[in-house]
């Protein structure tokens, strides 16, 4: 299968699964005169794992801010699990966050709190009334998921960068969340330990079929998590298809990614 070029004002890139959870329609954003997302749409299906893959300074980062609220969109639209995004309050806003994982780049761990604590911190923040006594065997789970079931009683400054990126996914794991947002999950990390974050999001998608858009220019990342990768291009989703078919594709500009 050739990758789709996408026309400008195109058709929206169709999830391959039936229901899209997450859909992104004619999304702008600009700064001043910097116009970052002219135009980009996208749809991410239920169980599927999206890679948007752009150059640094592409706008990655700034689409995903759109997608959880954090930053608000010029013109367009994004639906996430059917909900429009810019009309929701501030706690509607929080309950939908708490459907939605979002694994930063950084990791954004507590380093004075324990790895219990920092697993802690989300069930109490999105305190779960159904699930309350339920915390250490959450905790226990979502360690266990990633791999790390011995880490409980460390500090963070004790584990390795992979171990904290784990550490980060199990703190997003324990809500259980319909969508991943993965924010560069592999940058800085040797590339034996980034293979093994790239076998985990396929791990958790598989066991928990969550949806995950990842973005990353880590092309070993893009091919291995990836069902469908999307390039962001000059504010838009140039094209869209699998890692094989795009890097086959002759156009020189999705070329450049793969070469
Ligand atoms: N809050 C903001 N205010 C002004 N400009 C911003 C803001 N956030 C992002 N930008 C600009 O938007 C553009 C895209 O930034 P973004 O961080 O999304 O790129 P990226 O594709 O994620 O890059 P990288 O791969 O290097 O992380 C950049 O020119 C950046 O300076």
């Amino acid at each position: 299968m050739r990758a789709a070029m996408l026309p400008e004002s195109g058709p929206i890139p169709a999830a391959t699964a039936a229901e899209a959870v997450i859909r992104v329609e004619h999304l702008s954003k600009s700064f001043g005169d910097n116009h970052v997302l002219q135009d980009f749409s996208l749809e991410v299906g239920k169980g599927e794992n999206v890679v948007v893959l752009g150059k640094s300074g592409s706008g990655k980062s700034v689409l995903i801010k759109c997608m959880i609220g954090l930053l608000p969109v010029d013109e367009g639209r994004v639906t996430v699990l059917g909900q429009d995004v810019a009309a929701l309050d501030h706690d509607a806003l929080d309950q939908l966050r708490a459907r939605v994982g979002f694994l930063f780049q950084s990791n954004a761990l507590y380093d004075s709190m324990t790895v219990r604590e920092n697993l802690l911190f989300p069930l109490r923040r999105h305190w779960l009334a159904h699930r309350r006594g339920e915390e250490a065997e959450l905790i226990k789970q979502a360690l266990d998921d990633v791999g790390l079931g011995h880490t409980a009683d460390m500090m963070p400054a004790e584990l390795s960068g992979g171990m904290r990126k784990r550490i980060a996914l199990a703190r997003t794991l324990i809500l259980r969340p319909e969508i991943i947002l993965y924010d560069e999950p592999t940058t800085g990390l040797d590339p034996v330990t980034a293979r093994e974050i790239d076998q985990l999001i396929r791990e958790v998608q598989q066991k928990y079929n969550t949806s995950a858009l990842i973005i990353s220019h880590d092309m070993n990342c893009v091919r291995l998590t990836a069902d469908r990768v999307a390039l962001l291009v000059d504010g838009r989703c140039y094209a869209e298809g699998t890692y094989e078919a795009l890097a086959q594709d002759p156009d020189p500009v999705i070329h450049e990614f793969f070469a």
